[in-house]
């Protein structure tokens, strides 16, 4: 069967995010890391290709999404998705706003939606505000982050430097009067030029009456949770068939490594509770990085009893990370962390690790390359938008997570086992 839906993210954890909440109806859900170099095969009726285009330059960041655009059609998908982060991580440059013009150009569509809205983890919109948990995104953690700092919670305003052509609203009103209603506005919008339309959202309920709305749209942008509701309503009207039902689930052994690099809030929570379980533990600090290299860490993993599944960390309270920081550059501090935690999956997978648990995006990606992994099957959920995906890595089957920074809760590491361990 042909794509349905083509799928563009731009990260990895928010890549695993949207099709773990597409793989939740049951349907079969892909997920290429990077643009594939071969044409598409067997491709899935849900493609979701992952970027790292975050932060990267304006032209790079477009230039990616075309590529990935011109893969999935040429995988047959009639209708597309653009993936960004449910806290709207970008800059006054981009790359939301000019990789989602660069989409409509390129397809000749006149109006696209904007809806980063994910209730279940606290992300809402209302009047075009967006917010995280009961804080106005700008008073939120989110206004310290270290690349993307987001110090205005107006999605309107946010967007608009970042578009040539008018920016608008269909507030929460709007989208609690039903599907047709919101229809009738965004074709009003339409009438009257504008082509970006930020939509409210705060429960479950607004994000299925979007989707409906928007379902032939052939270019969405958002966070996960609007494109959630997509495969029901394939299902519902035959567009999906229903052998497209049925997700893998290999047996695997159960050796397991716990790689975090995430330095978020709950992160820090996660390892602190992990640990608290008694299982082996291992902190990774840069600046011992910085003159011995990870053969330290190295050492201690082959010592490792992997049937515990051990947890090396560099997850640090943020007056540690900003000592590293200062002495090594934000950047240098970055990517020793990621280069030995890189070494470490490669290493633990050698040693017959057949499940890792990464936590962080930057560090998903290091650790991806380093597996060479190129392509996931999703499997079950974890924590709302992390899901246990497999692959293949060094002629092994092996399930991976990637957890986003913010998501799932204290109990995270074990939770993740737990899932895998159910019968
Ligand atoms: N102790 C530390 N000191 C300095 N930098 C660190 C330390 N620990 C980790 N890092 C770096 O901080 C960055 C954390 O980014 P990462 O994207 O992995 O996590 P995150 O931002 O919490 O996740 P997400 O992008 O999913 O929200 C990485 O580059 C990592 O190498
Ligand atoms: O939408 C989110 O919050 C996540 O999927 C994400 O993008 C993490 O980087």
């Amino acid at each position: 069967m042909a794509t349905l839906l083509g799928c563009i993210a731009d990260d990895f954890t928010g890549a695993t995010d949207l099709a773990g909440l597409l793989a939740r109806s049951g349907v079969r859900v892909s997920l290429r890391i990077g643009v594939p170099t071969e044409p598409p095969r067997d491709a899935a009726e849900f493609e979701v290709i992952a970027l790292k285009s975050r932060t990267a330059p304006v032209d790079e960041a477009v230039g990616e999404a075309l590529a990935a655009l011109r893969w999935l059609k040429a995988a047959g998908a009639p209708r597309f998705f653009w993936k960004y982060c449910s806290t709207f991580d970008s800059t006054t440059e981009g790359n939301i706003g000019p990789v989602a013009e660069a989409l409509m150009n390129e397809l000749g569509v006149e109006q696209t939606i904007y809806c980063p809205a994910f209730p279940e983890n606290g992300r809402s919109i209302f009047m075009g505000n967006l917010f995280v948990g009961r804080q106005p995104l700008a008073e939120s953690p989110m206004k310290d982050h270290p690349l993307t700092p987001m110090r205005d919670s107006n999605l309107m305003r946010l967007l608009e430097p970042q578009v040539k052509r008018p920016v608008g609203l269909a507030d929460r009103l709007t989208v609690a009067a039903g599907a047709g209603r919101l229809r009738g506005e965004l074709d009003r919008l339409r009438g009257e030029g504008v082509a970006h339309v930020v939509v409210d959202a705060v429960a479950n309920s607004d994000l299925e009456i979007i989707a409906e709305a928007c379902r032939d749209m052939t270019l969405l942008t958002g966070g996960s949770a609007v494109a959630m509701p997509l495969p029901a309503l394939y299902l519902q009207d035959g567009t999906l068939s229903r052998d497209a039902i049925g997700g893998t689930r290999p047996q695997l052994d159960r050796e397991t490594v716990v790689l975090s690099g995430s330095c978020s809030a709950m992160t820090n929570k996660q390892v602190a509770y992990y640990r608290k379980t008694g299982a082996p533990a291992y902190q990774l600090d840069p600046l011992t990085l910085a003159e011995e290299g990870p053969e330290g860490a190295l050492d201690w993993l082959q010592a490792q009893d992997l049937s515990k599944a051990p947890i090396l960390y560099a997850t640090a309270e943020p007056d540690k990370v900003k000592a590293s920081q200062e002495k090594l550059g934000v950047a240098k501090a970055g990517a020793l962390v990621e280069e030995a935690l890189a070494r470490c999956a490669v290493a633990a997978r050698d040693k017959g690790a057949r499940r890792i648990i990464v936590a962080g995006g930057e560090t998903s990606g290091a650790v991806t390359k380093a597996l060479g992994v190129s392509q996931l099957d999703i499997g079950a959920e974890i924590a709302p938008g992390v899901p246990w995906t497999y692959c293949e890595s060094g002629g092994q089957q092996i399930a991976l997570t990637l957890k986003s920074g913010n998501f799932g809760s204290e109990t995270f590491f074990t939770d993740a086992q737990g899932v895998l361990d159910r019968p």
